[in-house]
C-alpha cells in the first residue's frame, strides 16, 4: 500500500498515526496519510527557519532563480509521475489534469523566477530641509516562514501558485496539502531533493485543519505568513490564528459566480464557455459559474443548448477516452453537493437536466459520481442560488437589462469572478467596471496570465496574487533613505 509520508528537512517523514486516502472514482483505499502532529510541524518550522539561515538565505537571486527552473523542468521531465498522482488523488479526467494542473505545476516555478529577476527597486529623490537632496530605494526582503495551506480541487496548481513565487522571494515553506489531496505535495519533496534545493526550504506536513496539522501549522508563531485557498469560513479560523503575532494572511476564498449572457452574443461562444465554467473539474473550480443570467429573448434557446452540452458530457474515470466529468473529491462532499439538489427541488426549482447521480459500472459504483445539473425558476433567494455549492450545477435566470444583470450579479456576498458574453466592446466595458468581482472574464473564462493580478472583492479573499502582486506579500519592502 502507497505512504504518503511528510517530507521534513530534506527527509520523508513517517508518524505512527495514519489516515486513508481513497480514490474518488471508486471509494478504494489508495494509500495511508502520515499525519504531523504538533512535534512534526514543529520540526518542519525549525527546519524552515534554519535554511532562511543557512546557504537557501545565503543563495544569490540568480542562483535561486536557477534552482527554481530546474525544479520546474523536473517536474515536466517527471510529468507522468505528477499526472499519476493528480489522476489517484481526484479522480480528474486526464485531458484535463494534462493540460492545466502539471503544465501549471510547471510554469508557476518559472513565471516567478522571472518575475523576480526583473522587477525593479523603486527609488525617490528629494529635496531636504538644508537645502540638499537624499535618495530613497525601497529593497525587498523576504517574509520569511510562510505556511502554504491548499485545497483539495487543483492541488498541484494551487499549490505552486503560492510556493513557485515565496521561494522566488526567498522565503521558505511548510506546506499542509489536504487531507484529501496528499499526491504531488509529497512528490514534489522529491524533485527539490533532486534538484539540490538546501534542506528545509520546502517542507510539507499532512494532516486535517481543527486540532490537526493546519492548525497547527497556522497557530505556530515560527510562522510568519499564511496563504490559503479554500472555503471562506475556514479562512476565519486562520484569520483568528494569525492575530496572535500579527501575521499576514494572503486569501483566496469561495465564490458565487455569475455568467452574463447578452442577447448579442456569439451564441455558440458563450455556450461553450458556460459550459466550462460550470461543469469544468466536475464544479470544484473556485471560478467557476453556478448562477447564469441570460437576456430574455434567448433565454429558451440557451437554456436548451446547455441542457444538451450539459447531457452530451461523458461521465467516467480519468484514462476512459471522450470524458468530461470525473467524480467529485469524496463521499462527504458528494453528500453536500446531493444535497444542494435536493433543496433545489424542495424550494421548487425546474430540474431541467441532471439532479441525481448516473449509473456507474460495478467496479465504479461507490465513486462519488454525480450528474451535471441545470435549474431554471427558483427565485433570488434560494439557497442554491445564495450558498457556494462547489458541484457541476447551474441555475439559470432570465434578465432584460445592463442595470439589471449588474444588481443580480452584485447581489452576493461573494466576488471573486464573473463572466460576460457579449459582442458589444462598450457594454463589456461597462460591466467590468460595474460587477464587484476580483477577476472579470469578457467572452471567455478561466482564461490567465500569470502576471496577472488574482483573488477576490468582498468575502472572497484577502489581497491579490500573481505577477509582481504576490511579492508584495511574500516580501517586506525596506525602505533606506540616503543623505547627500
Ligand atoms: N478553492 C475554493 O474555493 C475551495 C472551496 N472549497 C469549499 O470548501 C468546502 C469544504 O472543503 P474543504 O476541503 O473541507 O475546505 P477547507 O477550506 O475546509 O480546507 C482547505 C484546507 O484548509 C485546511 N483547514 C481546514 N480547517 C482548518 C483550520 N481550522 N486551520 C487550518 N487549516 C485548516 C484543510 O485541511 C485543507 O488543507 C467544499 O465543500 C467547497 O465548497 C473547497 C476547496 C477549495
Ligand atoms: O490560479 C489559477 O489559475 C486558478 C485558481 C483556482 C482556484 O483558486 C480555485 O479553484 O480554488
Amino acid at each position: 500500500m502507497k505512504q504518503f509520508l511528510n517530507y521534513i528537512n530534506g527527509e520523508f517523514v513517517a508518524t505512527d498515526k495514519t489516515f486513508e486516502k481513497r480514490a474518488p472514482v471508486s471509494n478504494q483505499i489508495i494509500g495511508m496519510v502520515h499525519e504531523a502532529g504538533l512535534a512534526e510541524v514543529d520540526q518542519a518550522v525549525t527546519a524552515a527557519r534554519e535554511a532562511l539561515k543557512g546557504d537557501w538565505g545565503k543563495l544569490t537571486t540568480v542562483k535561486r532563480v536557477e534552482m527554481l527552473y530546474a525544479v520546474a523542468d523536473e517536474i515536466n521531465r517527471r510529468f507522468d509521475d505528477f499526472l499519476e498522482a493528480e489522476i489517484a488523488d481526484t479522480g480528474k479526467p486526464r485531458s484535463l489534469a494534462s493540460h492545466i494542473d502539471i503544465p501549471r505545476g510547471a510554469a508557476n516555478f518559472k513565471v516567478f523566477a522571472d518575475i523576480i529577476k526583473n522587477v525593479p527597486n523603486e527609488t525617490f529623490q528629494m529635496d531636504t530641509p538644508d537645502g540638499g537632496k537624499a535618495i530613497n530605494y525601497a529593497i525587498r526582503k523576504p517574509l520569511g516562514v510562510i505556511g502554504v495551506v491548499c485545497p483539495w480541487n487543483l492541488p498541484l496548481l494551487l499549490m505552486t501558485w503560492k510556493v513557485g513565487p515565496a521561494l522566488a522571494c526567498g522565503n521558505t515553506v511548510v506546506i499542509k496539502p489536504s487531507e484529501e489531496t496528499p499526491g504531488t505535495a509529497t512528490l514534489l519533496g522529491e524533485v527539490f531533493e533532486k534538484v539540490g534545493v538546501p534542506k528545509g526550504v520546502y517542507n510539507v506536513v499532512h494532516g486535517f485543519g481543527p486540532n490537526s496539522a493546519g492548525e497547527f501549522l497556522t497557530k505556530h508563531q515560527g510562522v510568519n505568513g499564511i496563504t490559503f485557498t479554500g472555503e471562506t469560513r475556514t479562512g476565519e479560523a486562520i484569520m483568528a490564528a494569525a492575530a496572535k503575532g500579527v501575521r499576514p494572511v494572503s486569501f483566496e476564498l469561495g465564490g458565487k459566480n455569475a455568467a452574463i449572457v447578452f442577447e448579442d452574443c456569439d451564441f455558440d461562444k458563450a455556450i461553450a464557455g458556460v459550459t466550462r465554467s460550470a461543469f469544468e473539474n466536475c464544479g470544484q473550480v473556485c471560478l467557476g459559474t453556478e448562477r447564469v443570467y441570460v437576456q430574455r429573448p434567448i433565454f429558451d434557446k440557451f437554456v436548451a443548448a446547455l441542457k444538451a452540452k450539459a447531457e452530451g458530457l461523458k461521465v467516467g474515470p480519468p484514462n476512459e477516452p471522450g470524458v468530461g466529468l470525473g467524480p467529485l473529491i469524496s463521499a462527504e462532499h458528494k453528500e453536500k453537493v446531493t444535497s444542494y439538489y435536493a433543496k433545489a427541488v424542495a424550494e421548487g426549482a425546474t430540474v431541467v437536466t441532471g439532479g441525481g447521480s448516473p449509473k456507474m459500472a460495478d467496479e465504479l459504483k461507490n465513486g462519488h459520481w454525480v450528474e451535471p445539473t441545470i435549474w431554471t425558476g427558483l427565485p433570488e433567494t434560494a439557497t442554491v442560488i445564495r450558498e457556494e455549492i462547489f458541484g457541476p450545477c447551474c441555475h439559470i435566470a432570465p434578465f432584460d437589462t445592463e442595470e439589471e444583470a449588474i444588481a443580480l450579479a452584485n447581489n452576493t456576498t461573494y466576488g471573486l469572478a464573473t463572466s460576460v458574453w457579449t459582442e458589444n466592446i462598450g457594454r463589456a466595458h461597462r460591466m467590468a467596471e460595474a460587477i464587484e468581482v476580483g477577476l472579470c472574464w469578457i467572452n471567455s473564462w478561466f482564461l490567465r496570465d500569470l502576471r496577472t493580478p488574482f483573488g477576490g472583492a468582498k468575502g472572497s479573499g484577502i489581497g491579490r496574487e500573481g505577477g509582481v502582486h504576490s511579492l508584495e506579500f511574500y516580501t517586506e519592502l525596506r525602505n533606506v533613505c540616503v543623505k547627500l
